[in-house]
């Protein structure tokens, strides 16, 4: 294919697998800054070998498109309308409901939060049209510096993780630092920063919420500074001509301590592991959803699962999803140490985690990439 510089790569098919030299491939498909969209643009009919998904350990639960995923479970959808009319009995249950979903799945979709629905297909539109842009437009944009407030790329853990994944994300750590207006793309600029605002009150809600659940202080996860910080990760990922050889996002938990994630109104993909069968999130009109990331199960001693999910590749049509991953305020207070809180412990209930900071944290899951193990593991006690 010819890159936004005019200068010509060949990717391996799969068929060229005696002569294939990964590392030069993957620096190749990189120095193009025209993502995976670019490819498709490109016309290639089979995907470069770098693309496709070594056999992995959920082999079993199948990746394959045809494949059934499980009907036998769904992800709660929780009504958030009622809390604003300040009936302590409603507010209870709803407690209830975001709890028990955190404890079963680790997931679940709110309805009523807030948040303007036209804002957030105003969101997902301005996404789509940031991807579709030229190439030479996007690649303005492109830079693999993972300490960028900004910064356009495929795949952040393209030369660490087994294999690439088909897709492509604009990212802007927006609090508690946000980057200067002008290195936001402008087609994104207004709407990012309208919609993050609302973000912003949604998920300190959230942890009210959680906080409640877990029996603390409504402001206890707010005071940790868990609402403070947050990066938003705007994926598009291209339609794909071989879908069953590979994957959007691969088997993954999140790295912070909530997402709220929204996703493309019409193309479903995004699959949650449950008692070990991927079980579909399909689009709700005007939902969002809610996951809790690692560090959050970490805090809470196991109590709060930080549950692994992907997104199937599709051949048809591109999707988008705009997560937002509240992070706290590691690169503000690098040294500020998080661990299991000690009102969840008891003689009973010993602390699961040794404390790290959030920087230790980090460092280990961008060195790993998205390798399907859990990047908590090491923090075991
Ligand atoms: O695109 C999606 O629906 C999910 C993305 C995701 O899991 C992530 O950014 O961590
Ligand atoms: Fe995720």
């Amino acid at each position: 294919m010819v890159d936004s510089n005019g200068n010509n790569h060949d990717f391996s098919t799969q068929s060229d697998s005696n002569n294939y030299d990964r590392m030069k491939e993957l620096k190749a498909f990189d120095e193009t800054k025209a993502g995976v969209r670019g490819l498709v643009d490109a016309g290639i009919k089979e995907i470069p070998r770098i693309f496709i998904s070594p056999p992995t350990v959920d082999d079993n639960i199948n990746k394959n498109l045809d494949a059934e995923s499980s009907k036998e479970f769904s992800i709660p959808v929780i009504d958030l309308g009622d809390i604003k009319k300040g009936d302590a009995h409603q507010r209870k249950m709803i407690i209830d409901q975001v709890i028990n979903s955190c404890e079963k799945f680790g997931f679940f979709q709110v309805v009523n939060h807030g948040v303007p629905n036209n804002l957030m297909d105003e969101m997902l539109e301005k996404v789509r049209l940031f991807h579709e842009q030229p190439a030479e437009v996007r690649a303005a944009f492109y830079r693999r510096n993972l300490k960028a407030s900004s910064a356009y790329l495929s795949n952040f853990d393209l030369f660490q993780a087994p294999s690439a994944n088909w897709r492509d994300t604009y990212y802007c750590s927006m609090a508690p630092t946000p980057p200067k207006q002008e290195e936001i793309p402008m087609i994104l600029r207004d709407t990012l920063m309208e919609y993050s605002g609302h973000v912003e009150k949604l998920g300190l809600d959230l942890f009210e919420l959680i906080s409640e659940g877990l029996g603390l202080k409504p402001t206890y996860l707010k005071d940790m500074e868990c609402a403070k910080g947050w990066a938003f990760l705007c994926h598009y990922y291209p339609e794909c001509p071989q879908p069953e050889l590979t994957i959007g996002t691969a088997k993954h938990a999140d790295s912070d301590f909530l997402t709220i994630l929204l996703q493309d109104n019409y193309i479903s993909g995004l699959q949650v592991l449950h008692e070990n069968q991927w079980v579909d999130v399909p689009p709700v009109p005007g939902a969002l959803i809610v996951n809790i990331g690692d560090l959050l199960q970490l805090m809470s001693n196991d109590r709060l699962k930080s549950v692994e999910h992907r997104v199937l590749a599709n051949l048809e049509n591109p999707r988008v999803s705009v997560a937002c991953f509240f992070h706290g305020t590691h690169l503000e207070q690098p040294s500020r140490m998080y661990g299991p809180i000690k009102e969840l412990l008891s003689e009973s209930d010993h602390p699961k985690y040794r404390e790290t900071t959030i920087h230790q944290y980090l460092t280990h899951f961008q060195a790993k990439g998205l390798d399907g193990k859990s990047a908590l593991d090491i923090f075991k006690i």
